[in-house]
């Protein structure tokens, strides 16, 4: 890759892209790359220096009488002249139209003349000249002290499809010749055949002619992302395809994008869309008469703008629903997955927490208290004599006692509590910040509820169960890790189980001694 090396006022700037290095070699060995008469030439050198001046412009120009017939002509043409004073000298026309549009118009008569018009060139400098009435006219809304430079990029932004044609006519015919291909697509294909595009190579050519940095870099960036940063750069960029929908068969489609591109610019309620295509149609044809080009025939902007409107309501219509669906299906999804963690969480037949949730909830809270110097309490759980009750009144019977139980233990916990099953007839429950006592409290009103309320009924007969309750508090025993609280906890319930059930024990200070607890 090479740099592309501009001369701005005799220091040697370099612009901010690179070509090939193959594709360099290409463009400096062909014979027949465009370049600039001599008074283009010495217009150009002008142009660099530090304070160029309608005088001097004029004085450059008037050595070519043909260019200065053309100069005048522009500058007496509807646009540039609002007032009806013709000016019949090529100062007064320079003074007119500006230094910047007087190094365009001269760049540009200059590289016609030189080389015929056909009609793919036609083509290109038609939409350049469109693009570049574009590009005036957004200019003058969002940044107008710009207008004039960003008028001379947008027009000489296609220049580098000039000295690709020279250097590649093999390659050329089939790429420039087919007249279906979007100017998008173009620049894709040339990325395809020489690794960049013609808006690189066209920074590259005007930077051999000698054109200031500032307007080189902007035909290099003329074809890039959308900059909204840069309003001069932004006008230049929307002007190509504002262009390309002028002059295809479709234009609304093409509008659309456009539209939108307008819709999301923050600056864009300054500019009327209506206006810019009337302007356009007003300007073009003297523009393109000094060019010695034929206007494409007049758009009917109205309907066409109505229709562009029409195309991106639509649009906007079928995006939005697209939208609903998919953040309607993003919804759902992530229910789903809400759905899916409580499930791999739950306890299908109570409802209370599962096994795996309550190990790993009872590591965290572990850890937590030990960091925090805090303290929990453990109380286990174990139905009496229940595989007699399966045996007496069946599973069936068993499944609801245990769903009744379940429900009976989440409604005596608080928020912060976490109650699940163990496992078949075993409960566990997590009182954070509680010492023995107050788990001691907790488990008779367990014990209370269960000698008050039946958990399920045989007919009429109400069915009574009684528990095993095993106590463990971490501020006790010098555990070491969550499974020794549970397994202290365990303990103590078994310790009930062995003396004849029905009550409740607490894992004491020193190790394993247990307390059973009797009122
Ligand atoms: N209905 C039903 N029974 C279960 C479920 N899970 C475990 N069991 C039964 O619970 C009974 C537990 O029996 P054991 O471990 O001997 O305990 P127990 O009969 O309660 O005796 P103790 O605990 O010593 O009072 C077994 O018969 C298991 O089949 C369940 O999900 N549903």
């Amino acid at each position: 890759m090479q740099a592309i090396q501009a001369m701005d006022n005799s220091k040697d700037l370099v612009l901010t892209t690179e070509l090939p290095s193959f594709l360099v070699a290409d463009l400096l060995k062909c014979p027949t790359l465009p370049t600039l008469p001599a008074v283009a030439v010495n217009v150009l050198k002008i142009a660099r220096t530090e304070h160029p001046s309608v005088n001097d412009y004029a004085n450059a120009i008037e050595r070519d009488p043909a260019l200065t017939m053309r100069i005048i002509t522009l500058a007496n043409s509807a646009f540039f002249s609002r007032s009806h004073i013709k000016v019949h000298a090529c100062q007064e026309a320079t003074a007119r139209l500006g230094l910047d549009t007087t190094l365009a118009a001269v760049m540009s008569f200059s590289l016609l003349q030189n080389r015929g018009i056909d009609v793919h060139y036609q083509r290109v400098w038609m939409r350049s000249i469109i693009a570049s009435l574009a590009a005036r006219h957004l200019a003058i809304h969002l940044c107008p002290d710009m207008a004039g430079p960003v008028f001379t990029a947008a027009l000489l932004q296609d220049i580098g499809v000039m000295a690709l044609r020279a250097t590649y006519p093999k390659e050329s015919n089939n790429l420039y010749t087919e007249i279906a291909l979007s100017h998008r697509q173009l620049s894709e294909s040339e990325q395809r055949l020489f690794g960049c595009d013609h808006s690189q190579v066209g920074a590259w050519l005007a930077a051999k002619w000698g054109v200031p940095t500032p307007l080189a870099q902007r035909i290099c960036d003329s074809h890039g992302e959308y900059d909204i940063t840069s309003p001069d750069m932004l006008s230049i960029q929307l002007s190509g395809p504002i262009a390309d929908a002028w002059l295809s068969p479709h234009p609304a489609q093409l509008l659309v994008a456009v539209v939108r591109e307008f819709e999301a610019y923050q600056g864009s309620q300054a500019i009327s869309l209506r206006h810019l295509l009337e302007n356009i149609q007003e300007q073009l044809p003297a523009l393109a008469d000094m060019l010695q080009m034929t206007a494409p025939s007049l758009q009917d902007n109205e309907s066409l703008l109505a229709e562009a409107q029409q195309l991106l309501f639509q649009q906007t219509l079928q995006l939005k629903a697209r939208l609903d669906t998919n953040q309607a299906e993003l919804a759902s999804l992530r229910q789903q997955q809400v759905e899916l963690e409580e499930r791999s969480r739950t306890d299908m037949l109570t409802g209370l927490a599962n096994r795996s949730w309550l190990e790993e909830q009872m590591h965290k809270r572990f850890a937590l208290c030990q960091e925090q110097a805090r303290i929990m309490s453990v109380v286990f759980i174990d139905l009496d004599h229940f595989k007699k009750l399966n045996d007496k009144y069946g599973h069936q019977m068993g499944d609801h006692v245990l769903q009744k139980f379940g429900k009976t233990l989440q409604s005596l916990i608080r928020e912060g509590d976490l109650a699940g099953r163990w496992g078949g007839e075993e409960f566990l429950v997590v009182l954070p910040d509680e010492d023995a006592q107050a788990a001691q409290v907790f488990a008779k009103r367990i014990a209370q509820r269960l000698e008050n309320t039946p958990m399920a009924h045989d007919d009429q007969d109400p069915i009574h169960v009684s528990v095993s309750i095993g106590i463990a508090c971490l501020g006790d025993g010098g555990f070491g890790s969550a499974d020794e609280l549970i397994d202290a906890a365990d303990k103590s319930m078994y310790f009930i189980k062995h003396t004849g059930r029905g009550g409740i024990a607490v894992y004491g200070e020193r190790g394993a001694a247990v307390t059973p607890i009797n009122d």
